[in-house]
């Protein structure tokens, strides 16, 4: 393929294709071999090794390579590699699948189960966490990677090479996710030889699209939008929204210049080791360039403020190792708008005094959810459009307003009311889940002991969520008496939209006096047991966003109260 770079090590490791002709014969044979189940990032790490991305690479590492790459940045052959990929397991494991030297194991899909490769073991070893969390990843013990190296990955490694069965299964943007042959015949196909391949893992606004343009024309290249889709660091914008925006943005540059890739990375959000990585991966799917930026791939700061990595890490490591990646590095500074000329430029071009101006994203997320005006000089009409779908204003999102109090303490009357003050307001669909509704339709199975008054206030809590996710307005009316189930309520709501915690604290004595039910009689004479107030507990809560009382106030007057609590948050803005 003229023009386009060799791969990392001078032959690109497609085993997909190497293994095609024995499809059939490994897929029977993993059929009888123990096999491992592969975690998210594992399959990430799998799918990039099967498809020639982390070419030279056959398989996980063993025990030379890891250690070479650990404490050299090479593998044990001097082949430069930045980032040790391992395929971690526990005790239990080794014992369970008999994972010996020689040994040949299935790695299963944990989302199919299918077995998608085969490893022939060639050692078992124990890493050295501290060493590699130093070495690699900087050392600091917030690192999100150095926290994955001691929570969550096993205390083992296995390495061995890889033979491929079969293709992880993708839904979603299928068509974009270009293996590395893939994306050199569709280089070739399009006569580029020159490619500048700009990684991201966030949203692309205007100033990015100016860098890669920039970069494009010193170079004389095209662009290859080569974003993250695989693990990228927690809170990250999704990447469904991210392609989209993607997908918006590409016809802002001049006609046939770029093009979209996706890659199915897990990151570890490395800093400079990290940007050697990805710079071999870039290699590998045929880019001549690659844009470094500021703080590039870099997990930002930790608890105390102090930053994992200084601001051009990166780019001096890759600028250390830049014969070796074979691979044009471009460094950038960050970019900055200069009003007064309309135009982007690096932050370190722009001469003294000159106005610049900026959107941090701290911003963006905060006029996002305000609904309010993001400039066309920071981003695109269509990209923001694309934003605020997956980014509602407060006016649209959803919420739960949880009651809880004693039977009878007016709080399923307050709950109606809203419903229909809610309804009359519009906007939102909205859902009323009281207690004896819960418990005839969820939860019919149930008593009331303390155990299964907490799974019945989970239950409420998961269904709320999922409503609350989806744009609508819950209003849960069950007793609730724990305060451990309340808690656990709203923080699995709160993941989703606001949560409002209002104690419904109606005096016992009014709830039972006023009882036209008479459920409180039958509990007094005994005919139900544990009822709550009367021979159960009510634990008050101790931060409820509000306090009402029914034989104080009327159900009006209460939900007006709510009603402007809402109101004070923006979510009843109009529409
Ligand atoms: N033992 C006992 N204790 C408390 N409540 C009892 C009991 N047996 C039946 N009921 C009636 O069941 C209705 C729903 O209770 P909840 O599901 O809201 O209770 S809990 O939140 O799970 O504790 C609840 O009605 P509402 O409060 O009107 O919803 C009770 O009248």
């Amino acid at each position: 393929m003229a023009g386009l770079p060799e791969p990392h090590g001078g032959v690109l490791k497609d085993l997909i294709a190497r293994d095609l002709p024995r499809h059939r014969d490994l897929l029977h044979e993993s059929k009888s071999l123990p096999s491992i189940v592969l975690s998210e990032r594992q399959l990430c790490d799998l799918e990039l090794i099967m498809s020639g991305g982390f070419s030279p690479l056959e398989g996980f590492m063993n025990e030379a390579d890891y250690n070479g790459v650990v404490e050299n940045v090479r593998l044990a052959d001097g082949t430069l590699f930045s980032m040790p990929i391992t395929l971690d397991v526990t005790q239990e494991q080794i014992d369970e699948s008999n994972i010996v030297p020689g040994q040949r194991i299935a790695l299963r899909d944990f989302r199919d189960d299918r077995h998608l490769a085969i490893i022939t073991v060639d050692d078992v070893y124990r890493p050295d966490k501290a060493k590699e969390a130093l070495e690699v990843l900087g050392g600091d013990e917030e690192h999100p990677a150095i926290r994955y190296l001691y929570d969550t990955a096993g205390e083992f490694n296995v390495g061995g090479k890889l033979e491929a069965i079969s293709r992880l299964s993708h839904y979603d943007y299928v068509g974009l996710r270009y293996t590395p042959a893939e994306l050199r015949l569709h280089f070739e196909k399009l006569g580029w030889s020159k490619i500048v391949a700009f990684q991201t893992r966030n949203p692309m606004h205007r100033a990015h699209r100016e860098l890669t343009v920039r970069a494009a024309r010193t170079r004389q290249a095209n662009v290859l939008i080569h974003p993250v889709v695989g693990l990228t660091k927690p809170g990250d914008i999704d990447h469904f929204t991210r392609v989209r925006v993607y997908q918006a943005l590409l016809p802002r540059y001049p006609n046939g210049m770029a093009v979209l890739g996706l890659l199915p990375l897990a990151m570890r959000m490395g800093g400079p080791r990290e940007a050697i990585w990805h710079a071999i991966i870039r290699k590998n799917y045929g880019a001549t360039h690659f844009i470094v930026g500021r703080d590039h791939a870099g997990p930002g700061s930790n608890s105390k403020g102090v930053d994992f990595y200084g601001p051009y890490d990166a780019q001096y490591a890759v600028e250390k190792y830049k014969e070796e990646i074979g691979i044009e590095v471009v460094p950038f500074q960050m970019m900055t708008y200069l009003p007064d000329t309309d135009e982007y430029s690096p932050i370190d071009e722009v001469k003294p005094g000159t106005k610049t101006l900026n959107i941090s994203g701290t911003e963006l997320r905060r006029r996002l959810r305000l609904g309010t005006p993001i400039p066309e000089w920071f981003s695109y009409p269509e990209v923001v459009r694309v934003l605020r779908e997956s980014h509602p204003p407060r006016n649209k999102q959803g919420f739960t307003v949880f009651l809880t109090g004693f039977t009878n303490s007016g709080k399923d009357a307050i709950g109606r009311a809203l419903q229909m003050t809610l309804n009359q307001q519009g906007g939102r669909s909205t859902t009323l889940l009281l207690g004896e509704t819960v418990r005839s339709e969820l939860s019919s199975e149930l008593g009331f002991s303390r155990e299964d008054r907490h799974t019945n206030i989970q239950r409420i809590a998961f269904v709320a969520a999922e409503l609350t996710r989806a744009g609508a307005a819950v209003i849960c009316a069950p007793i609730a008496p724990f305060g451990i189930s309340r808690a656990q309520a709203k923080a699995t709501v709160s993941q989703y939209g606001s949560f409002y915690l209002i104690h419904v604290a109606t005096p016992l004595a009014f709830c039972e006096r006023t009882d036209k039910r008479g459920v409180y009689k039958r509990a007094r004479a005994g005919e139900i047991t544990g009822f709550t107030g009367v021979d159960d507990p009510y634990e008050n809560p101790t931060k409820p966003d509000l306090v009402v009382d029914a034989s104080k106030q009327t159900v009006r007057n209460i939900v007006h109260q709510i009603v402007l609590l809402l109101e004070s948050d923006g979510l009843l803005d109009a529409l």
